[in-house]
This record gives C-alpha cells, structure tokens and sequence, in this order.
C-alpha cells in the first residue's frame, strides 16, 4: 500500500483530486462523474466500479459495499507465469478497462512503473478495485522475481484470499514454492489458476501433480482443459458438468457458450466429467465431515443428484479451512478462462468477515486505488482496501489504529491469538502488531551522488525509498564515510539505483556489487572489561565478565543468558543497557566487520557503580565482547544460494561443468518435456553476473532462479583469499 502511496505522491500534480469529504450525495456525483475526463488516463478506461457509464448505481455501493460481497485478493506467482496478463483480462471483463493491455506491449494497467513496462515483470504490487457479478473485488498484483519477496510478504498480510498462478507447461517453479509459503505463513485460502495451457508441452496432469508434489496441498479439480498446447480451446466445469468453448473466433474472449453435457452429443467427455465430479465429491468428504454426512445420507446412491450449489458450499469451506484448493485452468493470453475464474474467485475466496479483522480506523485523507490513479472517499468500513496519504514517519509493516487504547487491545488480542510469544514488557513494544518479516541483504555495494553538495539529496531519495522497502538497507561505511545500500539481489539494487534517477532526478554511481557476508565463533572465550570515566563530576564505573560462545541458531541474534547472581538484582534500564551493548558487538564481527552469527553471550558478573549511565553499560559490554571475539577461532561465513536452472537438454552439460566451477553443488536433475531443471546449492559469491553467463553459454535458451538457502562456512583456502582481499593484500 505505502508503494502505491508514494506513487501518489509522486504523480498527484498530474491528477485531479476530488475532495469529497463532507460533500452531499449529489455534489459528489457530480465530482465522481467529472472525474472520467479529468483523469490523464493511457488506456482506455471504461469504468471505475460502480459507475456505469457515467452514472451512479448508488454512492453507498460504490464506497461501501456489503462486507460479504468484498473480495480482497492477490495475485502471486513464480515470474512469468502470466499473472499481469490474467490481471489485465480480469480488468477487462469486468468492464474496468476496454482495451486488453499487454505485457510484450507495456501497456497494462498495474505494471505501471516505467521499469515495470521496459522490462516486462512486476516490481510493486498495484491494487485495482472492480465489480464482479455483484461482488467487489480489491485485486493486487505482486512481484514474482525473488528479489521481491518482500513486495509479496507486505501485500499477503493484508490479503484475505489468493490466486495463485502457474504457468501449465512448467508446474510449480521455485518462485512459487516461496510464495506458497508465504501465504502459508499467513494463512491464506487460494484458488490455483493453471494458466498457458495454449503453450506447447503445457500439461494440467503435470503441473496438477507438481501442486501435489511439491506444495503438498490438495488440489481439487474443479475444471478439466479441452485440449492442451495449440489444441486447447476451453474448459470443462466439473461441479456443473458443463463445457465452456471459447468462439474461435472473438479476439478478446468475451464470446463464449457454456452447455450441459449430453450423452448424445459428448458421451466420452461426459463419462470422464463424472468421474472427475465423483472423485472431487469423495475427496471433498473426506475433508469435511457435514458434506460427508450429507453425501453419505442422501446421495450415496447416486451422486449425480448432488445439486451443485451443495458441492460448491462444501468446497468453499475446505477451501477457507486450506485443506484444499480448487484448481482452474485456461491461457490468459488467448483469452480463455479468465471469466469462470472470476466466478471461483468470488465464490470460494472468503469475505474479510470471514477473517479476522475487527479495525476501524479514522483517518484525515482516504483514497481509493486505481493501479496509479486515486479517488478521494469520505470513509471505508473494515474488509475494504485504500490508501492514505501525509503518513510521516510509518514505514511498511505498521499497524494504524485509531487510538491508542485500540492498539493495546489489537496487540494484546494478537498475543493470545497467534502469539505465545515471549514478548518484552515493555510499552512500545506491546503498541507493535505483527510485523512483516524483513528479509536479510545478501548483496551491497557504494552509492555515490554527482556531487558533494547532493548528498543530502541522496539520503533524501534512500530514506523515502526505504521507507516502502525495508529490504533495503542503508548504511554508512565509518572508514570511508561512503554510503553503501544492501538489497535482495543484482536486479533489486539497478532498479533502486534506476528508480533514484528517474523519480528523484539524480544520477548516481554505484561500486562494484559485493557479498553480505557473515562470521561465527567455533570456541567459548571468557573476557572481563573494566570502564571507568569520569564526566563532569560523576563517575561511570562497570565491570562485567562474560563469555562468548558458538551455538547453533542460524541467526543473528544472540542468545543471552545471565548468572543467578546478575539476575537477581538487575534493573530493567541496566538490562537494557547490557543487551544493547551486546547487540551492538555483534553486528561487527572482527574478521570482516560483518554480522556475528551462532553466539550464546553468558554474563557472569556485572558490576555498576551507582550513578553509571546507560550509554556507559553499553559500552563497556560492547567493548568487553569484541575483546572476547578477537581472542576466539573465527570462522567466515557466506551466502549459500539455492539455484534452479532450466536448460535444454543440449546444453545441460555446458551448465553443470560451468556450475561445478563456480563450487556448486547438484542435488537433482529433473526432466520437464525437454528441458532439464537442474537444482543445487552455489555460494553467492560465485554466481554474480550468472544471467549474462548463462545468457551466453545457452544462447538464451536457459532460465534460472535463485533464492538465499542458508549461511555455509567459508572453507579455509577460500577464507584466506578472501580476508587477504579485503585486507588489500592481494587484488
Ligand atoms: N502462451 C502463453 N503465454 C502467456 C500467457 N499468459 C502470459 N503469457 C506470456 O508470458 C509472459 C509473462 O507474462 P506476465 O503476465 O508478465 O507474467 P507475470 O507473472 O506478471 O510476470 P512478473 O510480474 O514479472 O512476475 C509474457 O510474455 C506473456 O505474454 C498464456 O496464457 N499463454
């Protein structure tokens, strides 16, 4: 939300803004009617939802619509796998647009960031409103490159249902696994859409298996493909036992007729569509015991009396309770399918009362989404997505209350709920719902402005752009006093770089991409410190003795563990004081001044003179514990990557002796009709710059994906060549 906020703020010179606050019924007509021409619109726009033709269906609609008929979607895939494409169909269906936009074209509504057009993918999510057969639906599109996640992460947690989109030639992909995932994480209902099943070796059998395979889920088929690849020319509805054939014809896909299935005209398609229904009524049963009790008592003789609307409500509630998801299939591109989607959409996914959000929130200024364009609304009841704007000091991943009573109450709900997490006792923290989680740079390297005296602007332009990115980071290099920016990958960092020149006017220069790398200890060191200074005429005297040891957490956060002795009489602010402190030495390790991680602190004594402050605590821990790692074993630790190339069989053993050069490890070679997907293991440092080698090694033909798996010990050789080059002994 806070992308399309600062999209707004960008662009809000070009269009007009209706203050409708307060405005009478038909004051406000007359302002949403103007609207139409006003807006500098690219494409051709029919209508937002609930204005037809220029008129109002009723104002109350169009803001507010009946919770039970909301629809708060996403969109998520594995890149290219046509989610902007079926989002640009499901606008024009719905009458949103009246022209098809196109990716290959650049000219879709919600890739409406310049780079999103040049390159073809989906950087930030855009959200869309529209109307469906009497249902609103509040639609975002999200990133599928990896680089992204976090895009995706902020938009799940809003979300109350997803589809999830696949390209039917290649089942799931590694994108769509750490999607998968995500929505898991955040339990969302999903509906999964089988898209590009016009696409030479697309297979519903396949890509049904890989859902099965690989996400573990329960797909329920509740449309078989007629015809797959160039053949395919429409879909089957299972629950109905009706085909769906799209006129040959039509080149936008509205045209299309749906037929029951007959004995005489179709017998072996409608002897495979009860089967398939028999089978989808079996499995929804077994799922959920009130369908079984109601198959079981009245239709167990012949399932074929089973009224439709039963099967569906059942399947709605497996499907709220992720036991299973529906699978659809068709091609966007060919226009095939989408329609009958839309219908699953609004019939399976929930309503936001059917999750649990209970917030109103008052806020000066409410808009509207339209992918980049806005419309001013009075107020918004809960379920509905908008955005607000003047926000200044919020960040991805708040939560807005409307008092502070509201956020207590919120947050200690959160805590019984979900929580059981130990949680600090302390105010602020408690004021603190669940955040996204932020996912950890790999990658950095130097930014510089044009000049000295636009360095100000520079840190400008990073503040607000990580303000609607927390996974990018800014820090300053003490040593060289340069900026230096750590993102998710190569292509997040040229698109913040690209994004600085374009939106903010600056041009920058970037050093060399480096690795995030991180450090451990391999052995437990003791080390006590004493400080003592006096300021003015107080003493500040600390004198603590800990010990520093490896522990494995694959994280960096320390454990901290303290003495009976130093417990037992420790005030909350000297506590505070000494974990700062130790957070703050692990952050630079000796080694390579990167991130300790596996360390267990043990504070054995701590002594503090009284009158000490808290800055002084700190310090003499911070500093007692450098002491304790410069004198451990220390071991280098980096990046290790999960790779999945696709290759042609042709070039498959091009790739894997380039990959064995770079210490990769292969854990599996699998065959997709002709290509190969190769998965392993490559440390990051080895595999920067790969899309222009496998570019190159494959003539384009090889695609690949990468995602952080873990952080690996560095093996000594390496460690040494490594340490050498960064302590510019050798080059
Ligand atoms: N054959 C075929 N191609 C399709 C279909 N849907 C999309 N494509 C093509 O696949 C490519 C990717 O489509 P997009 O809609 O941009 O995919 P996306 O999932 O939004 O991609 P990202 O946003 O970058 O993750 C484009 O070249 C589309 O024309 C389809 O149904 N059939």
């Amino acid at each position: 939300m806070l992308s399309n906020l600062r999209k707004f703020v960008v662009s809000h010179k070009k269009i007009p803004i209706l203050h409708v606050n307060n405005m009478c019924c038909s004051k406000m007509r007359s302002s949403l009617q103007r609207l139409k021409p006003h807006v500098p619109l690219g494409r051709n726009y029919s209508s937002l939802p609930g204005l037809i033709g220029n008129d109002i269906k009723s104002l109350h609609s169009v803001i507010n619509p009946p919770i039970t008929k909301i629809r708060n979607i996403g969109i998520m895939a594995h890149i290219d796998a046509g989610k902007t494409t079926t989002t640009e169909r499901i606008l024009y269906y719905s009458g949103y647009t009246r022209s098809l936009g196109d990716v290959d074209d650049g000219d879709t509504v919600t890739d409406f960031m310049a780079q999103e057009r040049e390159r073809g993918i989906t950087i930030q999510s855009a959200a869309v409103t529209f109307d469906w057969k009497g249902y609103r639906v509040n639609l975002i599109d999200t990133p599928g490159h990896v680089d992204f996640t976090l895009e995706v992460e902020r938009c799940l947690r809003v979300l109350d249902g997803a589809v999830a989109v696949f390209d039917a030639s290649a089942g799931v992909e590694a994108q769509t696994l750490t999607v998968w995932r995500q929505a898991d994480k955040h339990k969302i209902p999903r509906i999964c859409f089988l898209n590009k099943m016009d696409k030479t070796g697309a297979s519903f059998k396949y890509a049904v298996e890989s859902i099965k395979e690989k996400l573990k889920a329960k797909p329920l088929l509740l449309q078989l493909p007629l015809g797959e690849g160039k053949a395919f020319k429409g879909v089957v509805d299972v629950v109905n036992k009706e085909k769906l054939l799209w006129n040959p014809n039509s080149d936008d896909g509205k045209d299309f007729v749906r037929n029951p299935l007959l004995e005489m005209s179709d017998p072996e398609l409608l002897k495979e569509t009860t089967e398939a229904r028999n089978a989808l009524i079996e499995q929804v049963a077994d799922l959920d015991d009130e369908f079984a009790d109601l198959v079981l008592g009245e239709f167990s003789e012949n399932f074929d009396l089973l009224p439709a609307e039963k099967l569906q409500t059942a399947i709605r509630r497996v499907t709220l309770a992720q036991t299973a998801v529906p699978v659809l299939c068709g091609s966007a591109l060919k226009n095939k399918g989408v329609q009958p989607l839309l219908d699953a959409v609004t019939v399976y996914l929930p309503s936001p009362e059917e999750r649990n959000y209970e917030f109103l929130e008052r806020i000066s200024r409410l808009l509207l989404p339209f992918a980049d364009q806005h419309i001013e609304i009075p107020s918004l009841t809960a379920g509905n997505i908008a955005l607000t704007v003047g926000l200044k000091h919020t960040a991805t991943g708040d939560t807005i209350a409307s008092s502070k009573s509201s956020a207590l109450a919120a947050a200690r709900r959160a805590e019984t709920e979900g929580g059981k997490k130990h949680r600090r006792n302390n105010e602020a923290e408690r004021l603190l719902l669940a955040g996204v989680e932020i996912p950890e740079p790999v990658f950095f390297c130097t930014i510089e402005p044009p000049s000295v005296a636009k360095q100000p602007d520079l840190d400008y332009a990073l503040k607000c752009l990580q303000r609607e990115d927390p996974s990018l980071k800014v820090k300053l290099d003490a040593d060289s006093g340069q900026t230096v920016l750590c993102g998710m990958g190569e292509l997040h960092i040229e698109i913040i770089h690209d994004r600085i020149k374009r939106e903010y006017g600056l041009e920058t220069y970037l050093g060399p991409l480096q690795v995030a790398y991180r450090e451990t200890i391999l052995n437990a060191v003791r080390a006590t410190d004493t400080l003592d200074r006096t300021l003015g005429d107080k003493r500040h005297l600390v004198t603590v003795e800990l010990e520093v040891k490896p522990v494995e957490t694959a994280s960096v956060m320390p454990v901290i563990e303290y003495a009976g002795s130093v417990s037992e009489d420790l005030p909350t602010a000297s506590q505070e004081a000494t974990e700062n402190g130790i957070h703050s030495a692990f952050l630079q390790g000796p080694l390579l001044g990167s991130p300790v991680q596996d360390v267990a602190v043990a504070v054995h004594s701590l002594i503090i003179h009284p009158g000490t402050s808290t800055t002084m605590i700190s310090a003499c821990v911070s500093r007692c514990i450098q002491k304790a790692l410069k004198k451990a074993d220390k071991q280098v630790l980096e990046p290790l990557m999960k790779l999945e190339v696709t290759v042609t069989r042709d070039y498959l053993s091009l790739v894997l002796a380039d990959l064995a050069q770079r210490r990769g490890t292969i854990q599996e070679i699998q065959t997709r009709q002709e290509n190969k997907i190769i998965t392993g293991f490559v440390p990051l440092a080895e595999i920067m710059g790969y899309s222009t080698v496998l570019r190159t090694l494959t003539s384009g033909s090889a695609t690949f994906a990468l995602e952080l798996s873990n952080y690996e010990a560095m093996n000594p050789q390496d460690q040494t060549v490594l340490l050498s080059r960064r302590s510019g002994l050798t080059q």
